[in-house]
């Protein structure tokens, strides 16, 4: 999509890049020159992707669950020594399961607000204090989901995207002053690995309930991205912006 220099000399970290969106994510910012660090809880799947995305550019893979301080510090120290500095930090790492509201066990509300909110969050902060901030320099994107009417099925994981869709308008205001960008992207049904984790009845229609009657792919969404963490989007900050072929604006969600 860009002209192969774009991320000349950047760094960036993709998180949950060994699949799905985050993979397109860190194959488009490899196509435009940048150094990739994709990271994850599964070795062997990490292990896969890098050897496959390094025929488009410097990658390399750590094992990190990005709700383990610990391993996200192993993740800086490893940055540091390989690469010495980090621009740009895509958040995508997340997931949940679809369940009615009152049908919801504590432990899998607090594990889905723990994957998602505070996942993100502690690796944000590290990652900031780490790099952006001493560097007075860096770009940081969300990808949450569409959580424009709500997310009626799945509300762990709507409120959980709705504080970090907060998030990113505070730390856009408060980072400002060290130079640091941070936007949201939120797909609508993207048609990735990701949607093997629901029964295919859910999907069944699904299409129809979108103004474009079809599901997005991986690679229009990671066009979006590249663009919002490229210097072309230099002036965007705090926003959150849809790729969702208009479902979000349009008829019934979920099949409750
Ligand atoms: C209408 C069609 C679908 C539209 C899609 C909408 C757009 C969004 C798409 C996507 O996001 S695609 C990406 C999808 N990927 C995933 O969703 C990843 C899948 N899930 C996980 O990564 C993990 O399960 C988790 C949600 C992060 C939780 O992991 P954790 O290891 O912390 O917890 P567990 O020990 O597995 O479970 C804890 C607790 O949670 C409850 N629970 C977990 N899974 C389910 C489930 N499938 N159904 C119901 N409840 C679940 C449960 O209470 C678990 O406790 P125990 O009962 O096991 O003790
Ligand atoms: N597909 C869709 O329709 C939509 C997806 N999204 C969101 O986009 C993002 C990518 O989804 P998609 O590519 O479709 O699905 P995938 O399931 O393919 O991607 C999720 C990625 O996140 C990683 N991950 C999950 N939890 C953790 C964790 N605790 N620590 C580190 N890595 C983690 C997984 O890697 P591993 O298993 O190795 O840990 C996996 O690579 C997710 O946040 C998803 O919720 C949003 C809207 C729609």
């Amino acid at each position: 999509m860009f002209q192969a220099n774009v991320f000349d000399q950047k760094v960036a970290l993709v998180t949950g890049g060994g699949s799905g969106i985050g993979y397109a994510i860190a194959e488009q910012l490899l196509r435009a020159g940048a150094r990739v660090f994709i990271a994850g809880r599964k070795e062997e799947k990490l292990k896969k992707a890098q050897e496959s995305l390094s025929q488009l550019g410097q990658c390399a893979y750590q094992v990190c669950d990005i709700r383990d301080s610990e391993q996200i510090g192993q993740l800086v120290a490893f940055i540091k020594e390989t690469a010495g500095r980090l621009d740009i930090l895509v958040n995508n790492a997340g997931g949940q399961f679809p369940s009615l509201a009152e049908d919801m066990a504590e432990k899998g509300w607090n594990a889905v607000i723990n994957n998602n909110l505070n996942g993100t969050w502690y690796m944000t902060q590290a990652m900031a204090k780490a790099f952006f901030i001493p560097q007075k320099q860096g770009t940081i994107l969300n990808i949450i989901v569409n959580i424009y009417r709500g997310v009626p099925g799945m509300a762990h994981t709507g409120a959980a995207r709705a504080g970090v869709d907060n998030l990113t308008k505070t730390l856009a205001v408060e980072w400002s002053k060290y130079n640091i960008r941070v936007n949201a992207v939120a797909p609508g049904i993207i048609q990735s690995s990701g949607l093997e984790n629901y029964p295919p009845e859910m999907l069944d229609g699904l299409a129809e309930t979108i103004p474009m009657k079809r599901l997005g792919t991986t690679d229009e969404v990671a066009w979006l991205c590249a663009f919002l963490v490229s210097p072309f989007a230099a002036y965007i900050t705090g926003e959150t912006m849809y790729v969702d072929g208009g479902q979000r604006l349009f008829g019934q969600q979920f099949q409750l």
